[in-house]
């Protein structure tokens, strides 16, 4: 165990690759601070699974990270912060923070007519609808599900012609209601910039909620007297699915390979209590 705390690592995590998309701008913003990345990809895509099979895994990922000696846990998912950050926020004893909020505030500071794009779970969930509508009513919000885009992410098929017509496809309501602004609503989506870019008009401002996420955890950091005063350890990546193809995925965006080891996650019960029960007995360790 690291016994200075500033110097432990922070948990970021997601499905799959779309958490390298607040990984860089902690790279950017907190260049001293040291990341444990973990993606769950043997049970992506998140966007298409229910309420209670994210929680569980949010769950899992979050006992697994505790026992990894972490200071702060980031939730580089939209989908999981739609569905279950407040949960788990009331059952960990250890910051935890969503990317939700971040984003939804920088769009009302920008626009007034603003377009959603997002897993079919975080629409459905309404939590970019509520939140910027809690901060402006004035606002008016349109979302879009697009499920087609995190597998074509996750398959390298970024540049394929079939990505472009889904991705117009998926725009073309947004664009009939003449949005001012677009959140990427999925952490995978600011991979797909130059697809998105080339369809919208200019005038359109795009909202990356991982550049917000990482400005509030900066702030967190300093309140909590949390920053990391030491040059940072490199980082470390763990999947739940092959090693192998996250490193060859991931090396596009990092601008190197990755080391990533091959993590299993404990399974925890599925009930109520039993969830409580472990989160508790973690508290205090
Ligand atoms: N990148 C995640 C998960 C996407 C998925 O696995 O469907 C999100 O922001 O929602």
């Amino acid at each position: 165990m690291t016994t200075d705390k500033k110097a432990q690592r922070i948990a970021v995590f997601d499905s799959g690759v779309g958490g390298l998309t607040v990984l860089r701008e902690l790279y950017r913003q907190l260049p001293n601070e040291s990341i444990l990345y973990f993606g769950d990809t043997a049970r992506l895509p998140y966007g298409t699974r229910t309420q209670s099979e994210i929680l569980q895994f949010v769950r899992e990922i979050i006992l697994w990270a505790m026992d990894q000696d972490v200071k702060m846990i980031v939730m580089a998912c939209n989908t999981s912060s739609a569905l279950a950050l407040e949960t788990v926020q009331s059952e960990f004893n250890v910051p935890i923070l969503g990317v939700i909020l971040p984003g939804a505030k920088a769009a009302v500071r920008k626009g007034q007519r603003i377009g959603v794009i997002a897993t079919p779970a975080t629409v459905t969930s309404n939590a970019y609808r509520q939140a910027i509508e809690e901060m402006n009513s004035q606002v008016q919000v349109w979302q879009v599900s697009c499920p087609e885009f995190v597998p074509l992410i996750e398959e390298n098929r970024i540049h394929d012609p079939y990505t472009y017509e889904v991705a117009r496809e998926y725009l073309a309501p947004l664009l009939d209601q003449r949005i001012d602004t677009l959140i990427y609503g999925c952490t995978h989506y600011p991979h797909l910039a130059p697809v998105v870019r080339s369809i919208l008009p200019a005038t359109v401002r795009i909202v990356d909620p991982a550049v917000h996420l990482v400005k509030a955890m900066t702030q967190e950091l300093e309140l909590l007297g949390l920053r990391n005063p030491y040059p940072p350890k490199p980082t470390r990546f763990c999947v739940s699915g092959c090693p192998q193809q996250f490193a060859s995925l991931s090396v596009q965006w990092l601008g190197f390979t990755p080391t990533v080891e091959a993590t299993e996650l404990g399974a925890i019960e599925t009930s109520e209590t039993t969830h409580l029960s472990l989160g508790e007995g973690r508290r205090g360790s």
